[in-house]
């Protein structure tokens, strides 16, 4: 098995959060791969993802995240049945009133890289795309979305997302649950470096991002620009 590594712990940082900004909700990201040599959401052993080996992880992150503080735990792994081991785990532990939000059609995709640039989490061996969604199959989010719910999500989240805004309406329409959309890193890249030569003008360019997918039906948006761009709205006195 290979090994977990014990970094990058974010309780510490959900309490200073909580200490300095008692109001603001936090919502942490559930998984291994920034912890696993292997840049992987899972325990790997001899070259594959073991999905429960690799839930009872995650249940203990989740607890440990909700005991630093977390409001809500946002499982991004994509392993089977995790939703509902983590309802449970934290239930257990008394963190009833901790939510989940559930990356519940995240697709293997391309638009990650600057994020596991970050993390330094590129996969350090094959895809990960016996986990994560085909980008081609857009019907398998409806088997996701129902499964969650089934197991006790809150939230159902759709990632990428400007690429997905058909899976973030199919979710809509076929969900009574919040659908959140993930404004993934390159996509804002994409938007800054274009805006960086001077292609796109980047006020204009990124409310009417944010304003399609309101559109396409996403209760919740994620995105690396929600402070710039609640400043503009705040200038133009949209709220
Ligand atoms: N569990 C990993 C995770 N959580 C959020 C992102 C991507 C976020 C982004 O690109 O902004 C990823 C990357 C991956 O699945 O490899």
């Amino acid at each position: 098995m290979r090994g977990i590594q014990p970094r990058r712990n974010c309780s510490p940082f959900n309490r200073m959060i909580k200490e300095k900004y008692p109001d603001a909700i936090v919502c942490t990201d559930v998984a291994l791969d920034p912890y696993s040599d292997q840049g992987h959401d899972g325990v790997v052993e001899d070259g594959v993802i073991l999905n429960d080996v690799t839930i009872n992880q995650l249940c203990k992150q989740a607890v440990s995240q909700a005991r630093a503080g977390a409001d809500i735990v946002a499982p991004s792994d994509m392993q089977d049945g995790r939703v509902k081991a983590i309802r449970d785990a934290l239930d257990s532990e008394g963190f009833t009133n901790v939510s989940i939000l559930s990356y519940t059609a995240k697709y293997a995709s391309a638009y990650y890289g600057p994020f596991r640039d970050a993390l330094d989490s590129h996969p350090g061996f094959g895809d990960k795309k016996t986990y994560q969604q085909d980008p081609a199959n857009g019907r398998e989010a409806l088997i996701e979305a129902a499964l969650d719910a089934q197991e006790g999500a809150d939230m159902l989240m759709v990632k990428p997302g400007m690429p997905y805004l058909d899976i973030i309406r199919r979710l809509k329409d076929n969900s009574d649950l919040p659908i959140a959309a993930y404004h993934v890193s390159g996509e804002y890249a994409m938007l800054k470096a274009a805006v960086e030569r001077g292609w796109l003008d980047e006020k204009d360019v990124v409310l009417e991002t944010l304003t399609c997918f309101k559109r396409a039906g996403a209760d919740i948006i994620l995105t690396y620009y929600a402070k710039q761009a609640a400043q503009w709205m705040k200038e133009d006195g949209l709220y």
